[in-house]
C-alpha cells in the first residue's frame, strides 16, 4: 500500500468543513484535440460504458475517438462562450453563489466545485482541501436524479482518491434530490416566469438525459427518479397528464435507451398538429452541450421542419436565485450535526490553533 504524504497533524484544531459541488466535466476548448482526451476519460469509465474492457478499448480508440472528437468539437464551438464552456462557467458561478449564500446564513464552510472528467479534477480539489485542513467533506453531485452512470461514478472518484490517504476526512454523500421541495419549486418558478413572458404552450416537454434501457432493467432508479421529478413539477404547475410529456435525449451508441426519445417525439407532435411546445431539461442543472446544442438548436430545427410553429427552450436553473437557495437547503440538510455555525468560543479556539500551527511551521522550518 503506498500512501500519499500527509500534511503535519495539528493537535486539537477545529475541523473545517467543505462542500464540493461536482459536475460531469467538459473539454478545455472546443477543438478536436481538447475534446478527444475528455471523451477518452469519460467514455473509459466502466460506470458509463459497461461493454467488456478489451472489446471497448478497440471500439473507443479505433472508431469513437477518431470520428466523434471532431464532430463533437464543432458542436461545442457552436455553444462556447467568451468565458468558456457553459457547463463549467455555470458550475463555477453556482459554487461561488452557494458559498456566499451559506456564509450569509452563518455557516463557516468552504464551497468548491470539481469535474468528474476534465478539470478541476476531483483529486486536485480534494488535495487542496486536505492541505487547507478540511476534515469534513460533503459531496454534492450536480445531478438531482441518481444514476450509476453519473452519481455513483462521482462516488467512485472520491473513494479512489481516499484509498491512498491515511487520514481520511469525515465524508458525506448526497445521493439525489430529485424530489426535494426547493428544487421542484425552483423549476416551477422558472417555467412560470417563462410563461408570464411568452404565454403557455400546447405541451410542455420535460426532456431528461437518457441511459441504456438495460440499466433500468438491472435496477438503476434513474428512470423512476426522472418520472418523479416530472410528476412533482407538473403537479406544482397544475398540469393535467395530457399537457406535458417526459422524454429522454442524447442517445449514445446502438443499444436501446430509455424511451420515448426526445427528437422523434417532438417531430411526431408537430406532425400531429401541435403548434407550440416548450421544452425544459430538469435533470440538467447547468446549461451545456446537451441542452444548448441538442435541444435548443437540433430539436428546435426538427420540430419546426416537421411543421411546428413555435418552439421555446426554457433555460436550466444555472444561477437562478431559487436554485441557489435550494442547493443551500440541500447542503444544510446534509450538514446537520456538523459544527459549521461556530460559537464565539470555537472561533477563538480556531484562531488560537491557527497561531500555534503557524508557530509550529516556523519552528519546523527553522530546524531544517
Ligand atoms: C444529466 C445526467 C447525465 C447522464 C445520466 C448521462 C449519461 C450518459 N452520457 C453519455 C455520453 C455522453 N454524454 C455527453 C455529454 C453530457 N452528458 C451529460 C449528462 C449526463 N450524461 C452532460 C451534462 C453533458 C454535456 C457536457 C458538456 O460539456 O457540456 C457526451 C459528450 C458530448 C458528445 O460527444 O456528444 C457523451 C459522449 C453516456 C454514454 C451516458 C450513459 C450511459
Ligand atoms: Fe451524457
Ligand atoms: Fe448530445
Amino acid at each position: 500500500m503506498s500512501y500519499r504524504t500527509e500534511p503535519p497533524y495539528s493537535h486539537g484544531s477545529v475541523p473545517k468543513t467543505a462542500v464540493v459541488l461536482i459536475n460531469l466535466g467538459t473539454p478545455n476548448a472546443p477543438t478536436a484535440s481538447a475534446v478527444r482526451p475528455y471523451l477518452r476519460e469519460f467514455l473509459s469509465d466502466p460506470r458509463v460504458v459497461e461493454i467488456p474492457r478489451a472489446i471497448w478499448w478497440f471500439i473507443l480508440n479505433l472508431i469513437i475517438l477518431p470520428f466523434r472528437s471532431g464532430k463533437s468539437a464543432k458542436k461545442y464551438a457552436s455553444i462556447w462562450t467568451n468565458e468558456g464552456s457553459p457547463l463549467k462557467v455555470h458550475t463555477e458561478k453556482q459554487a461561488k453563489l452557494l458559498r456566499g449564500y451559506l456564509g450569509a446564513r452563518g455557516h463557516e464552510v468552504r464551497v468548491e466545485y470539481a469535474m468528474r472528467y476534465g478539470s478541476p479534477s476531483v483529486p486536485q480539489v480534494l488535495r487542496q482541501l486536505k492541505a487547507d485542513g478540511c476534515e469534513r467533506i460533503l459531496v454534492l453531485p450536480a445531478y438531482p436524479q441518481y444514476s450509476a452512470t453519473t452519481t455513483a461514478s462521482i462516488f467512485d472518484a472520491i473513494f479512489k482518491h481516499y484509498a491512498q490517504e491515511r487520514n481520511v476526512p469525515e465524508l458525506r454523500f448526497i445521493k439525489h434530490y430529485h424530489d426535494h421541495d426547493a428544487y421542484i419549486r425552483a423549476l416551477q418558478k422558472s417555467v412560470l416566469a417563462h410563461w408570464d413572458m411568452s404565454g403557455r404552450p400546447d405541451k410542455l416537454v420535460m426532456s431528461f438525459h437518457g441511459v441504456p434501457k438495460r440499466t433500468l432493467l438491472l435496477g438503476d432508479p434513474y428512470h423512476c427518479e426522472c418520472h418523479k421529478t416530472a410528476r412533482l413539477l407538473a403537479k406544482e404547475l397544475g398540469l393535467t397528464q395530457d399537457q406535458y410529456l417526459v422524454t429522454f435525449q442524447s442517445r449514445f451508441g446502438k443499444a436501446e435507451w430509455l424511451q420515448p426519445y426526445t427528437a422523434p417525439t417532438v417531430k411526431k407532435l408537430a406532425q400531429e398538429g401541435v403548434q407550440r411546445i416548450d421544452v425544459i431539461c430538469p435533470g440538467f442543472t447547468s446549461d451545456c452541450l446537451e441542452t444548448l446544442e441538442e435541444i435548443a438548436m437540433e430539436v428546435r430545427h426538427d420540430f419546426l421542419q416537421a411543421g411546428g410553429k413555435d418552439f421555446n427552450y426554457i433555460a436550466c436553473l444555472n444561477e437562478d436565485d431559487a436554485w441557489i437557495k435550494a442547493l443551500s437547503q440541500i447542503a444544510e440538510l446534509h450538514m446537520i450535526g456538523w459544527p459549521t455555525i461556530l460559537s464565539p468560543a470555537m472561533r477563538a479556539e480556531r484562531e488560537a490553533q491557527a497561531q500555534i500551527s503557524k508557530a509550529d511551521a516556523m519552528r519546523l522550518g527553522a530546524s531544517e
